[in-house]
């Protein structure tokens, strides 16, 4: 980049800056965590501990400062999905595209979130992570089991992702920043 291209970009960061806050929900083990810790440091681990109730990280790309609610998945956390997903920007909902025996429950959850009339017309980014491994979904058999065809109330996204090695995040955090607004 030139002088004057950096230069610019850093102008347009100071006049500019864009705020998004969003909630990541999604089955337990789905890999939630690891996306923020991939979006926010690029880091990835093995070795995770269930996130007990939730977890608010700020991360900045560009002009933009995210602020991700990441909730934990186990089915005592899930009742409080709703309220943490009020007032986002975008919605992003993970699944363990690899894990084929929970995919009817992650569709079953999902479903139930977005009937919330408190969410009526929030943006929905679903996200089919660990395609590193075998056997796992195709974008076309996700989107049909988890009956993402049905939501018509809202914009809807979907990407397949790899936590692991990276797969796909540029898209994600493009479809991020795209969704973000202005700060006021
Ligand atoms: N192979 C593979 N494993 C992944 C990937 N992403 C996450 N994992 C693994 O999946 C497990 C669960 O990841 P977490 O990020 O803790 O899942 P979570 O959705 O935050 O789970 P809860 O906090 O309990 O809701 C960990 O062992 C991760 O290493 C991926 O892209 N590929
Ligand atoms: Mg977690």
């Amino acid at each position: 980049m030139g002088f004057w291209d950096a230069f610019l970009n850093w102008l347009r960061s100071l006049f500019f800056k864009q705020e998004m806050e969003l909630s990541l929900i999604g089955l337990q083990n789905a890999g939630k965590t690891s996306l923020v810790n991939v979006v926010a440091t690029g880091g990835y681990s093995e070795d995770m501990i269930p996130t007990v109730g939730f977890n608010m990280r700020k991360v900045t790309k560009g002009n933009v400062t995210i602020k991700l609610w990441d909730l934990g998945g186990q089915p005592r956390f899930r009742s409080m999905w709703e309220r943490y997903c009020r007032a986002v920007s975008a919605i992003v909902y993970v699944v363990d595209a690899a894990d084929p025996d929970n995919v009817s429950i992650s569709r079953s959850e999902l479903h139930d979130l977005l009937s919330k009339t408190s969410l009526s017309g929030i943006p929905l980014l679903v996200l089919g992570n660990k395609i590193d491994k075998p056997g796992a979904l195709s974008k076309q058999a996700l989107t049909d089991q988890m009956d993402l065809k049905l939501i018509t109330d809202r914009e809807v996204c979907c990407f397949m992702i790899s936590c692991k090695n990276s797969s796909n995040i540029d898209s994600v955090i493009d479809w991020l920043v795209k969704h973000s607004k202005s700060k006021s």
